[in-house]
């Protein structure tokens, strides 16, 4: 079995994959105060109260975004395993079949988003994260990371106004019925919402007329499936696109 790890700045997601399938995706929030003995018990008990077997994974690689915490993942995780996981890192990207832009910088999950779109489409591919960032990755058909943009996340987008604002009320995250709000929630679902559904359909059609035309659009991030009107704008929205780069990046390494 493999595992990968994505530690975001909202959750970790742990993704278990064997015989073609995830045999589990397990979820938790990221700021939490982690030591290595935590991950261990955590590890455990998720393993067992989703009976996974008797057979640990024998191949475990790592994605964060968030470096404070990584160091007492990877300890727990080798405690656990028997074995220290390999890392995302600058160095491994030069192994990839595709080209990492900025190596140095780079969110690690984006890079992971890269190397399943690059593998899936072999087109010019704009991928669309919907996390506590909103982020939009080019990579182009002969596998190079173009460029970028990060915006703040829609979650990200409303608790900002919330903290920043006396009377301002955090709102859910749902499309409004009106263009225009009747009162203060729907104004700021009309404001988030409508605004952002705008930044994306934006985006897309400035990058399409880059590529002149050439290109399939992917979403996904926890948040890729509240932005309805924009649907029909994706050529797939799947939850797992992160994970799935991580796996297939997992399965060459171990080649
Ligand atoms: N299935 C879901 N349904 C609704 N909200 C979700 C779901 N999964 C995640 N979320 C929420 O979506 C937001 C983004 O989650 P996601 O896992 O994409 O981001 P993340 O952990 O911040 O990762 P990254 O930092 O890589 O963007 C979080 O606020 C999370 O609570
Ligand atoms: C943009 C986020 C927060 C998205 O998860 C992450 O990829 C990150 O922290 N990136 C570092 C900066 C960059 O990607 O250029
Ligand atoms: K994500």
């Amino acid at each position: 079995m493999l595992l990968v790890v994505d530690i975001g700045n909202t959750d970790i997601v742990f993704g278990f994959y064997e015989n073609q399938t995830w045999k589990a995706v397990l979820r938790t929030p990221t700021h939490q105060p982690w030591s290595a003995n935590g991950v261990v018990n955590w590890m455990k008990k998720e393993w067992a109260f989703k009976d996974l077997g008797d057979t640990l994974p024998s191949l475990a690689l790592l994605s964060s975004v968030v470096p404070s915490i990584s160091p007492q993942i990877l300890k727990g995780l080798s405690i656990w395993l028997g074995f220290m996981p390999e890392v995302m890192n600058p160095a491994l990207y030069e192994s990839l079949a595709i080209q990492v832009i900025s190596p140095d910088e780079i969110g690690s999950d984006l890079v992971a988003n890269s190397v399943y779109a690059h593998e899936n489409y072999a087109t010019n591919v704009l991928i669309v994260d919907f996390g506590t960032a909103l982020t939009f990755t080019l990579v182009n058909k002969s596998g190079k990371m173009e460029g970028v943009s990060i915006a703040p996340g829609l979650k990200t987008a409303v608790k900002s106004l919330f903290s920043q604002t006396a009377q301002l009320p955090e709102v859910p995250l749902e499309m409004p019925e009106f263009n225009l709000g009747t009162d203060t929630v729907s104004a700021i679902q009309a404001g988030i919402l409508w605004g952002y559904v705008g930044m994306v359909k934006e985006m897309i059609s400035r990058v399409k007329e880059d590529k002149k035309g050439d290109l399939k659009v992917v979403a996904t991030g926890g948040l890729s499936s509240i932005l309805t009107p924009l649907a029909s704008y994706f050529d797939e929205v799947n939850k797992l696109i992160t994970l799935e780069g991580l796996r297939l990046i997992a399965e060459r390494l171990k080649a």
